[in-house]
């Protein structure tokens, strides 16, 4: 089933179109990462699927319904960022009772585990914990709801590298005990490769690419050699990212389509092929240039 459906789906800010007809499904019980640049349009597409704004025009289903407004989808979806509103008299502990009673597979023995893990007083307020402290409960919130559907919009931010790590191993074993739908947004896509299963690519208001891990590892080679020979490969393909390296050395990055005869052709050649880190892909595909920030140093 798919839990997640976005057809020709856009959104407009002041008649400028931030989505730009995207187009997209995600199934069930599969971990989705939400990758694009700043700006591209991440936090309004998940606050489109959570119901909290509506859409300019297009269709958008969550669990088959549309989600703006709808009680249905809300209390079976939780949308975890740095912007979750909790009333500011209540304390720690008291809102987690709160959300028990929202969240019909709310798990209360996670939460206070989690809580405790994380030496949170539960007496605190909210509005009183540090910027990491605050995705830290926020994401205890986001576990221990269970959603089926769980919305994680850049969850790590202001977290420290020891939270970090805990952070995204709590939630791949809990994912593996209780298997959910789970979109997170990240600019950190090195950081949470290891988890996902599939890759939502969008630049300019639309996908670019939607792809499993695994094929996004494959979709793109590198060929690195000298600049002539290099240059020679690259006749008639789309080169998505190039760099000089030292005086005649190339390092260019081109989609794998390569024979098995053509690649040991390269190799004779002394083109040497190096596997592209699909987070490294990614900033490629979403660069306006082909040569990055290099490009602005060449004249
Ligand atoms: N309420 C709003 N009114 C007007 N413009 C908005 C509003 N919300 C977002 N935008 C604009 O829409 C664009 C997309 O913003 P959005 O926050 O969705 O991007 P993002 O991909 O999440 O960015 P980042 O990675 O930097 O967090 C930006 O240009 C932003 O300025």
């Amino acid at each position: 089933m798919n839990v997640i459906e976005c057809n020709g789906l856009t959104k407009a800010y002041f008649r400028k179109n931030v989505l730009n007809g995207l187009t997209f499904t995600i199934e069930e019980n599969k971990i989705t990462g939400l990758i694009g640049r700043n700006g591209v349009g991440k936090t309004t597409l998940v606050k489109i699927l959570a119901g909290l704004i509506k859409e300019t025009s297009g269709e958008v289903r969550v669990f088959e319904q549309h989600p703006f407004n709808n009680l249905y989808t809300s209390a079976n979806t939780i949308l975890v960022d740095d912007q979750m509103f909790f009333p500011p008299a209540l304390q720690l502990h008291e809102l987690l009772e709160v959300a028990q009673s929202f969240y019909p597979n709310w798990d209360m023995e996670l939460a206070q585990r989690l809580l405790q893990y994380f030496s949170f007083d539960p007496s605190h307020y909210h509005q009183t914990l540090s910027k990491g402290r605050t995705s830290t409960f926020n994401m205890i919130i986001g576990l221990a709801s269970r959603c089926s559907l769980t919305i994680l919009d850049e969850p790590t931010t202001g977290m420290d590298e020891a939270v970090r790590k805990d952070f995204y191993r709590a939630l791949m074993k809990d994912y593996l005990a209780h298997p959910r739908t789970i979109l997170i947004s990240s600019h950190h896509l090195n950081e949470i490769e290891d988890i996902l299963e599939d890759v939502l690519l969008i630049k300019n208001g639309k996908t670019l690419l939607h792809e499993s891990i695994s094929d996004l590892k494959e979709w793109a080679i590198a060929l690195q050699g000298a600049s002539t020979v290099v240059q020679k490969w690259l006749v008639e393909r789309n080169c998505i990212f190039q760099r000089q390296v030292g005086k005649d050395t190339l390092y260019a990055v081109v989609r794998d389509d390569f024979t098995k005869e053509n690649k040991e052709e390269a190799l004779r050649g002394g083109v040497e092929f190096i596997p592209v880190k699909a987070s490294d892909l990614c900033v490629y595909l979403t660069n306006d240039t082909k040569g990055g920030i290099d490009d602005v140093f060449e004249r």
